[in-house]
């Protein structure tokens, strides 16, 4: 089970009365997730999920937590931290940083037809548009700083043939991020990581994207890339599914408006979203934080997928028609 730090109701009255929900009368450790440790807390106001980092620090946090507030505030359907008697969304627990947001109705749909996709493109944008005037800037701790100084540490767990790639992907991608055309793509706070299993849905009604704890300012594109690679494809090969891949294209241009710029970079920002989770799940399955605790994701499904989008057709991205 995903909690790495236990907290006891007597712990969570103990630390409760600075935050406006009353005692709290329950909480549950959550089995799932392999970053934070999260708890469900039955307050006197409702429930909330209690979230323990156990990797980001207090300087990190409250890009993450001002983002998830000042998208609930717009409306964007996202967990709403709630604030201390100082107005603060992060306070130490157990001397780590914690926060308590609002939870999410549903459940995760880990089997999306065309309508999961459509509600999760129009929301992406939604949000993409909502995080426009947001203030505070922080980068994508995942994007290629982090590829660079990662990918020589873990080129010796791989056989000839991935270090290959891998050495050719960062080369590739590295040269890409140098393009007039990378640099011209819009960007802002993005949240990176928007699987199957960080959005919530009642039925076909989208109650919500969560877990933002990899979010940051990125071209709006890659958000695009990392939802597309894990919603519209089949789970057991990769490929992608272009029924759901243009519901999904088509519901998200309809918000907002892809570029023609976006159209260029589409199949490398493809890879960069596949490499990503390539390269982390490498690096999470070599080198765990900690081994006993921490159940690694299969690094060979993304290692497929970047092989295929490498050289794969694929279904272009929705352009403005000129009049
Ligand atoms: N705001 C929320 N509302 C409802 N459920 C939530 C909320 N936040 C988290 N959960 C539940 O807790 C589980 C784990 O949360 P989360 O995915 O954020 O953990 P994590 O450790 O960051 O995991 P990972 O990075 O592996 O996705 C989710 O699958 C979901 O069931
Ligand atoms: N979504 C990531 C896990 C970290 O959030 C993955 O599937 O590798």
């Amino acid at each position: 089970m995903a909690v790495f730090t236990s907290v006891t109701l007597e712990d969570l009255n103990a630390w409760m009365p600075q935050f406006p929900l009353g005692k709290a009368q329950n909480i549950r450790g959550i089995a799932s997730g392999i970053e934070n440790s999260n708890f469900f807390i039955e307050t006197e106001q409702g429930e909330y999920v209690l979230t323990i980092f156990e990797n980001l620090n207090f300087q990190q946090l409250p890009f993450y937590l001002k983002l998830m507030r000042h998208l609930a505030d717009k409306g964007i359907l996202v967990p709403a931290p709630v604030a201390n008697a100082e107005g603060e969304l992060c306070v130490a627990l157990h001397g780590k940083p914690a926060a308590i947001v609002s939870k999410l109705e549903g459940s995760s749909q880990m089997h999306p037809q065309a309508q999961h996709c459509a509600e999760v493109g129009t929301m992406l944008a939604r949000m993409h548009l909502a995080g426009q005037d947001f203030s505070i800037q922080q980068p994508n701790l995942r994007s290629l700083e982090w590829w660079q100084a990662t990918v020589p540490s873990v080129l010796e767990f791989l056989d000839s043939a991935n270090r290959q790639l891998m050495q050719d992907e960062i080369t590739f991608q590295t040269d890409f991020a140098a393009t007039a055309n990378y640099q011209s793509l819009t960007k802002g706070p993005v949240h990176a990581d928007l699987f199957r299993n960080n959005v919530m849905f009642d039925g076909e009604r989208l109650t919500g994207f969560f877990d933002f704890y990899f979010a940051g300012c990125d071209a709006w594109l890659f958000d695009v890339a990392v939802t597309v690679n894990d919603w519209c494809i089949d789970l057991t090969t990769g490929e992608l599914d272009w029924v759901r891949v243009n519901t999904m294209l088509a519901a998200y241009h309809a918000v907002r408006p892809f570029t023609s710029a976006e159209s260029a970079a589409w199949r490398p920002m493809l890879r960069a979203a596949a490499f990503r989770f390539w390269l982390s799940r490498v690096f999470d399955y070599y080198k765990p934080r900690d081994a006993e605790m921490l159940t690694p994701h299969d690094p060979t499904h993304f290692e497929r997928i970047l092989r295929l989008r490498i050289h794969q057709d694929l279904p272009a991205l929705p352009q403005l028609t000129e009049v």
